[in-house]
């Protein structure tokens, strides 16, 4: 007896993050895996498709420029109820907190099909920030029959909302499955490393990386001009590399390539597919980003993070001293990055303290193993033996 399970993909981090899942469901004889695309993100989307080697088996091409949330949420749910029709799955699996996964999951729940939340419970309690992420997150959980936490504090944020659903099981991030593959893929091709080096050879090797992410929506604006008058200061540093693949979107790709084209010490690039930034992620000194899944990734490789949000939905980084939170401020963004810097010598210390910090590389095997009761225990030996 398989079980039919949607997984719904809209943007790069939800691919990456369940890209292991997928991968893990196709594997079983115990479920019947169908992937679907929403297109809530393209290029970036099917950059990381390809490197898993995942083609959807649906596609909603929801995609338009200049949507909002509103449209963009509406297209999702008219599309995607005919799909719920026309397969009718036995459980729904969405991915954190994106558009896609609040219109996919409240879809599921009008149509009485069980949701699965890869990435449940991670809280800030500030609806505004992230936005509109904190929402979208909360009500997955609030539809979710399958809770799946990544750590115990993300079980413990579930657990004091009295859900409906009890059953919570932590499983770990699955973005740390989809790093360990991804690095030890690296690590065992050479031919791949001399490719990932001549792609990267205009980095200087004799300055220290720094590498940046950022495309939060609550720093448009203002947000991301204090986010580059920071980085131009670090950019006059002259023992720094900085290098900053800039986010499609239009509300952060213009104001960063206005502000910082032509920059000392800067490498404004296109977003980098997912080997490639393992790649640089392994290589950098320090990591400047407002990115969640980036957040877990440097913890992971033991690089001391400076996260440009006021709040983290992932405390664990922070506590463990590995992750500093300063908002925008340029100068407290500076201070940071000088302190991520000058501790970036004990890489081995904190690479041990991070290491399993968001977990342990088997989060999708236990994903696989709850969905498919039974049968998936029986298939989740197989797949490990
Ligand atoms: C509020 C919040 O934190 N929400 C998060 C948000 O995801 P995010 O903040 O992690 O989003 P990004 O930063 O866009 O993606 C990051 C990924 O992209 C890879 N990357 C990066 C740059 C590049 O040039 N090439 C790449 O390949 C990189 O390795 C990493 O894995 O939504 C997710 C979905 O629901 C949630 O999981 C997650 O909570």
């Amino acid at each position: 007896m398989t079980i039919r399970v949607l997984s719904i993909i809209g943007t790069r981090p939800e691919a990456i993050k369940m890209a292991p899942v997928i991968k893990a469901l196709a594997a079983s004889p115990a479920v019947e895996g169908v992937v679907c695309a929403t297109g809530q993100h393209r290029q970036m989307l099917d950059q990381v498709l390809e490197i898993f080697a995942i083609r959807p088996d649906h596609d909603l091409d929801v995609m338009q420029v200049g949507h909002t949330l509103n449209s963009l949420a509406s297209r999702i749910f008219e599309k995607i109820d005919g799909l719920y029709t026309k397969l009718a799955p036995d459980v729904v699996l969405v991915h954190g907190d994106t558009t896609t996964a609040m219109a996919a999951a409240l879809a599921a729940f009008h149509k009485g099909i069980a949701v699965g939340h890869v990435e449940a419970g991670l809280r800030t309690y500030d609806m505004q920030r992230p936005f509109p992420e904190e929402l979208n997150r909360r009500a997955i959980d609030l539809v979710a029959k399958h809770l799946y936490a990544p750590t115990e504090s993300s079980r413990r944020n579930l657990l004091q909302e009295h859900l409906v659903s009890d059953r919570i099981l932590v499983t770990g991030n699955t973005v740390i499955d989809a790093l360990l593959q991804t690095v030890e893929r690296i690590h065992g091709d050479a031919a791949l490393r001399v490719r990932l080096d001549k792609s990267f050879e205009f980095i200087d090797r004799s300055r220290r990386l720094l590498l940046v992410t950022g495309h939060r929506r609550e720093s448009f604006g203002g947000g991301f001009e204090r986010i580059c008058d920071a980085l131009a200061r670090l950019g006059q540093r002259g023992d720094l590399e900085i290098v900053y693949p800039v986010h499609l979107n239009p509300n952060v790709d213009t104001v960063v390539r206005e502000r910082l084209g032509g920059a000392k010490n800067i490498h404004l690039i296109a977003p980098v597919d997912y080997l490639s930034f393992m790649y640089l992620l392994d290589r950098a000194e320090a990591i400047l980003t407002d990115s969640g899944g980036v957040q877990e990734e440097a913890a992971a490789l033991g690089k001391r993070v400076v996260i440009m949000r006021e709040v983290t939905e992932r405390p664990e980084g922070v506590e463990a001293g590995l992750a500093e939170l300063v908002g925008t401020d340029p100068d407290l963004i500076c201070t940071a990055v000088e302190r991520a810097l000058a501790g970036a010598h004990a890489q081995a210390k904190l690479r041990q303290i991070g290491r399993t910090l968001y977990g342990d590389g088997q989060a999708a095997m236990r994903i696989l193993g709850d969905l498919a009761g039974e049968a998936g225990q029986r298939a989740v030996k197989d797949l490990a033996s």
